[in-house]
């Protein structure tokens, strides 16, 4: 992890173009996103929302070029994920850190070692300049004293946060986070978004979060894109949200964000 902001250019780190993405079903096909177009500004934080199954899985798997669309461009820096293959994709995925769910922590490695992998897989460094860096970034996230300890060992915020160290190792433009406060208590879970806040300004990564916990995700939004049934919205901040008039838009409002109004990022800055 660099102290060093990114440089940030005004292109976007990503941008979908006409993007249609289908499944097969019973009855013909299943469309998750039905020509969709967006784009994720560099250096700041895009919340991807939606009900279950509207597609936001679907747009992670596709962005890391994991799944393909049926029509249209997903471009990462500019290059076409949706056209690359092999060596190409593994050059454009070197790029991202990734925060799946569970943290997918290896049990039977410390957190030092669970770190230290992206380092000893993909670089050339060696064992004294892994420990150096490993040992930096563990103080920055506050698990610096837990690093010989074994994930069933944490607490489910610890384990976050020693994936959160291991995505940021490779020093990635951007990070996804893929519901990275399931299974977290209020206090944990409000203690991740301030690291992640933090971090993200430290570093200047360009951050895509999927989350089903709204408001409360919507504290660390730029941007908000929701989705529903093929199609997607995009807000240039939660607060937009409310003004639309579309009736799932309304619905998604009326169930979800009674008390984004009253956050305390209002009161106290952005938290
Ligand atoms: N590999 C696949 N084959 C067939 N259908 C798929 C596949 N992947 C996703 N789908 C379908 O695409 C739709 C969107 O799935 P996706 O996993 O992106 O939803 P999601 O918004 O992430 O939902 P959740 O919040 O429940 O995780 C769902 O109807 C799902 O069944």
């Amino acid at each position: 992890m660099t102290d060093i902001q990114k440089n940030h250019s005004g292109d976007p780190a990503i941008r979908f173009v006409d993007v249609t993405k289908s499944f097969p079903s019973r009855h013909g096909r299943h469309v998750v996103l039905s020509g969709v177009n967006f784009q994720v500004p560099r250096g700041k934080t895009t919340v991807i929302a939606g009900g279950s199954g509207s597609g936001k899985s679907v747009t992670l798997k596709l962005i890391l070029g994991l799944m393909r669309p049926d029509s249209g461009q997903i471009l990462v820096e500019g290059q076409n994920v949706a056209a690359l293959r092999g060596r190409a994709l593994q050059q454009v995925r070197v790029r991202f850190g990734v925060l799946f769910q569970g943290a997918a922590l290896f049990d039977s490695l410390t957190v030092f070692e669970n770190v230290a992998l992206p380092l000893r897989e993909r670089t050339r460094l060696d064992a004294g300049a892994i420990q150096a860096q490993v040992m930096k970034t563990l103080e920055q996230l506050e698990l610096g004293g837990h690093e010989n300890k074994y994930p069933a060992q944490l607490s489910g915020g610890m384990r976050k946060r020693v994936g959160l160290a291991r995505a940021l190792q490779l020093d990635p433009e951007i990070v996804l986070f893929d519901e990275p406060t399931t299974g977290l208590d209020p206090v944990m879970t409000r203690e991740i978004y301030q690291l992640f806040y933090r971090t993200q300004q430290e570093i200047g990564y360009t951050a895509i979060i999927v989350s089903h916990d709204i408001p409360r995700v919507f504290s660390l939004a730029d941007q908000v894109i929701l989705l529903s049934r093929g199609e997607m919205d995009v807000f240039e901040s939660p607060e937009e949200i409310q003004w639309s008039e579309k009736e799932y838009i309304k619905e998604f409002v009326a169930s979800t964000m009674g008390e984004i109004y009253e956050s305390s990022r209002v009161e106290q800055g952005r938290f």
